[in-house]
């Protein structure tokens, strides 16, 4: 536990303890101090004239950072209300950034990290012994004695941060498992199974069909030298090209910059993708790590993203039997991810701008640069730090930093409201009551009005019967502890009834 975690316990005290100071700094030197708790991250803010601090979890952060968890948290329904959201990052729904494109991942703990300010110490990030606000304050008598017996009576003051909390796996404690951690597990991470630095890479054990095997010049050739005509969208990491090999087979070239492309999520994604074989899941075909190069080379799926179609922005809008078909889809993709793969695997940013179409409306998951692997069973969980995309981060992962298996099904859950309401989850321009599209369809279904939750745009009469069970089947993939949320492999399982149901005569509309 360190600057980032804290157990609610403690939380409490840490806010007793701030309060403390608070009191003592206004008194002394007529700082402002507001302070408030959201989830497990203690928020606080102080000014004097001049002069402005940031904590969070009493770590010292820049403002940006300090404004982007409160984003986080608003946007993920803790209330900021008239905490320091409004007049200190003019923090308001509308400003936070949603749209599709580079920005939408959060990392939330990456940012806390980075954002220790320059002016501490090395060690300031790992210890709140560090907890010093500048130095004209150390040395002053009264709140020093404030501070310090904080640092003695504080429990969470003492705690060192877990030496690395990405690797620790642990299991859940209610699995009386009499070893917490299990490290054979710890190594067979993605990461460890990447040879390193190579040069070319086929995903020799899987023996997969059509499996290639490209040099750096064949890609330069394919993409005719990385031409803009050839661009096919840009990710958070780099710039995705379409190409046609010279067997005419279609691939997409993801190039990424080494300086903009995390080292451990490029390995994590080229591991992940080479372990799985699944209609639903788009095919890595090989990799090359090259110079200032890291490119990927997947299938080309041709059809554009989910979310694109659910905005309209390709040609048709899909109508009720493709928005089943693809999240059946998406569902038999997770469950292989999550059951039969090598590894137990987590994508960790299952979202409708990650699921690609085929030209038969079949839907493929996409983007593993997030994922992890490596859980023993159902039950367990990584430690490790938040990341996502803002508006389908399971609430319980983010208050924990435990990540499950549930914690993508709570993402499947938000995708399924999109497909059958064409929303994205936060859209801040509607009216208060409907930006947070978990919440505005949970009380429509409540009152029974599932017909009012429907994508106007689909024009299409559905049983009610069948939206009712759909919609209470995504509300229950959203459920806030992940104890009521189902397997994948159920929530297949359900989509298909549902579908038999649907074919049945009486229910066609
Ligand atoms: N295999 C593919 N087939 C077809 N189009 C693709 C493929 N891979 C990527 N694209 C296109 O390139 C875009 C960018 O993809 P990429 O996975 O790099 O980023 P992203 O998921 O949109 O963003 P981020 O990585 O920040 O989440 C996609 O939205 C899609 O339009």
């Amino acid at each position: 536990m360190g600057c980032n975690q804290v157990t609610a316990a403690r939380l409490s005290i840490c806010a007793f303890c701030f309060s403390l100071m608070q009191l003592s700094l206004v008194l002394t030197f007529g700082f402002e101090v507001q302070s408030t708790v959201c989830l497990d991250d203690h928020f606080a803010y102080l000014n004097s004239p001049g002069h402005e601090m940031f904590y969070i979890n009493l770590c010292k952060v820049d403002r940006e950072s300090f404004c982007k968890a409160l984003q986080f948290h608003s946007a993920n329904h803790c209330p900021i209300k008239n905490y320091f959201g409004n007049n200190v990052c003019a923090l308001d729904l509308s400003t936070v950034k949603l749209s599709s494109g580079a920005g939408r991942k959060l990392l939330l703990n990456r940012v806390k990290e980075s954002a220790i300010s320059p002016q501490m110490s090395p060690h300031e990030g790992k210890n709140y012994h560090q907890f010093t606000y500048n130095s004209k304050i150390v040395g002053m008598a009264v709140p020093g004695m404030f501070i310090f017996s904080c640092l003695f009576l504080c429990p969470c003051l003492y705690s060192r941060r877990k030496e690395n909390d990405e690797s620790a796996l642990q299991k859940e404690p209610s699995m009386n498992s009499a070893s917490p951690f299990d490290t054979e597990n710890i190594l067979a991470t993605p990461v460890q199974r990447v040879p390193p630095s190579p040069r070319y890479f086929t995903p020799q054990d899987l023996s997969r069909q059509g499996s290639i095997n490209l040099n750096y010049s064949d890609i330069v050739k394919a993409t005719q030298n990385f031409s803009t005509s050839l661009i096919i969208g840009e990710g958070g990491f780099g710039t995705v090209y379409k190409a046609q090999l010279q067997d005419g087979r279609k691939v997409a070239i993801k190039r990424s910059r080494k300086a903009y492309f995390d080292l451990a999520e490029f390995e994590s994604e080229v591991a992940i993708l080479s372990r799985i074989d699944h209609q639903n899941l788009v095919k890595m075909l090989g990799y090359v790590d090259r110079g200032l190069d890291r490119i990927i080379i997947t299938e080309y799926v041709p059809n554009g993203t989910l979310r694109q179609h659910l905005d309209g922005e390709r040609v048709g809008i899909l109508n009720f039997n493709q928005r089943l078909g693809i999240a059946i889809d998406i569902a038999h993709g997770l469950t292989y991810l999550h059951q039969y793969a090598e590894k137990q695997i987590i994508h960790r940013d299952v979202k409708s701008s990650n699921i690609f179409l085929t030209d038969t409306m079949r839907a493929k998951v996409a983007d593993f640069g997030f994922a992890r692997a490596g859980l023993a069973d159902d039950h367990s969980y990584i430690s490790t730090q938040v990341k996502g995309t803002i508006g389908y981060v399971d609430p319980e992962y983010m208050r924990t930093s435990r990540l499950t298996l549930k914690s993508d099904v709570y993402s499947f859950g938000i995708v399924l409201l999109e497909i059958l309401t064409g929303r994205r989850p936060v859209e801040p321009k509607r009216a208060v009551e409907e930006r947070l599209l978990l919440r505005w369809a949970t009380i429509n279904y409540h009152q029974g009005n599932f017909v009012g939750l429907v994508d106007p745009q689909m024009d299409q009469a559905i049983d009610a019967k069948i939206l009712k069970k759909m919609f209470w089947l995504a509300i229950q993939c959203a459920a806030p502890v992940r104890a009521d949320r189902p397997s994948m492999r159920d929530v297949g399982e359900r989509l298909w009834e549902i579908r038999m149901d649907s074919q049945k005569p009486s229910q066609r509309a």
